[in-house]
């Protein structure tokens, strides 16, 4: 059983605190969408797939125990409760998708006269709930689409060594994770010799979540320090670097953890394959390329402290970007639940 950072059942939701892992592993309450803003926004909850599923599901719980005199109310309250949720980080797309897709079944069932308001509200839930199994659904396939790619590029017939980045497991998603998910597929196939992550600076998603995720699925792994990915590259066989996304462009262009851009352009010079592990909830067809996509940027306390910890200079200036952008000129694919594309192909795929 893998680790669950989202507990949801009868319309009570928990999440997993994500601020204390790996010391302490407590869930928290989410009652409405106020707590889901606050738990996404200060990331107690991250990770681009279950930011959008926390935030529904906050909506999801606050609609249950909520009655509506009409559908335009209805409609009015989930648009606007929505809008809200977009703005608890800006990067990262599907919650953006996922408000999309809500308001358009919205306005669609506010005009069907067969359809009441409690048949509006409910069909919300619904569809809402679906996401949590969807999204796993998705990270299997990702998980085995990319395995497949990855092993048919390499001449070895025995494990390979790969490079993660950030955290994209169980604790990024709502289950088996898009890069993990491809490390996990890797593992179950025995293709997997060891997996290197990156500790992550400055919230130490690697570190923290990813260590812990691989060591809770007894996965071999070995954490490395952000600055080391070179050395690690010029001394030891890497067949592949899988990271996540938070935002692909429609040219594949893609905002992922901060650090990922500078792996990818180390990964270049070594010959390295370098692949980014997204579900089509992370795709964002309406930009072009990476220019525009809104990089957020983070207090500075996440730099400067460890916990209670002060670990730079007092009064030194701080620049906290949580995200960079990666060229797709240094992507070799785009992994993806409905197979593993080159970044000009991704274009294709909204044309079907
Ligand atoms: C499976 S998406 C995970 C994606 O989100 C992370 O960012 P954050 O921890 O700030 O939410 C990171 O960019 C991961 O690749």
């Amino acid at each position: 059983m893998t680790l669950q950072a989202i507990k949801y059942q009868n319309n009570i939701l928990h999440i997993l605190d994500q601020l204390l892992l790996p010391t302490v592993s407590q869930y928290i309450p989410i009652k409405d969408v106020n707590d889901g803003w606050n738990a996404i926004n200060k990331m107690q909850v991250r990770g681009a797939p279950a930011i959008a599923i926390v935030g529904c599901l906050s909506l999801a719980v606050e609609l249950y125990n909520k009655s509506f005199d009409s559908k335009n109310d209805l409609l009015e309250f989930i648009t606007n409760k929505l809008n809200y949720l977009i703005t608890s980080r800006p990067t990262a797309v599907n919650m953006k998708l996922a408000t999309d897709d809500l308001i358009s079944l919205g306005n669609e069932l506010s005009k069907d006269s067969s359809v009441t308001v409690l048949d509006m509200k409910m069909s919300f839930i619904a569809t809402i709930e679906k996401m949590l199994e969807k999204d796993i659904t998705d990270n299997k396939a990702i998980g085995d689409y990319g395995s497949k790619d990855i092993l048919s590029n390499v001449s070895s017939k025995g494990g390979i060594c790969v490079l993660t980045h950030c955290n994209t497991g169980s604790l990024a998603t709502a289950g088996y994770g898009t890069a993990l998910g491809v490390i996990r597929s890797l593992n179950s196939e025995n293709r997997l010799e060891r997996v290197y992550c990156t500790e992550t600076r400055p919230y130490n998603q690697g570190a923290r979540l990813t260590a812990y995720e691989l060591v809770h699925d007894n996965i071999p792994a070995t954490l490395i320090v952000d600055s080391m990915v070179a050395a690690l590259m010029s001394s030891k066989k890497i067949s592949a670097v899988v990271v996540g996304a938070d935002r692909v462009a429609l040219n594949g262009d893609t905002a992922n953890k901060i650090g990922t851009y500078q792996i990818a352009v180390v990964a270049k010079y070594h010959g390295v394959a370098f692949y980014v592990a997204a579900p089509f909830t992370s795709i964002d067809k309406n930009i072009p390329s990476g220019n525009k996509i809104v990089i957020e940027e983070r207090s500075e306390k996440e730099m400067t402290y460890i916990g209670e910890c002060r670990i730079a200079a007092d009064g030194i200036s701080c620049w906290n970007p949580a995200f960079d952008v990666t060229p797709a000129e240094l992507i070799t694919g785009i992994i993806t639940e409905r197979g593993v594309f080159k970044p000009k192909e991704l274009e294709g795929q909204f044309k079907l």
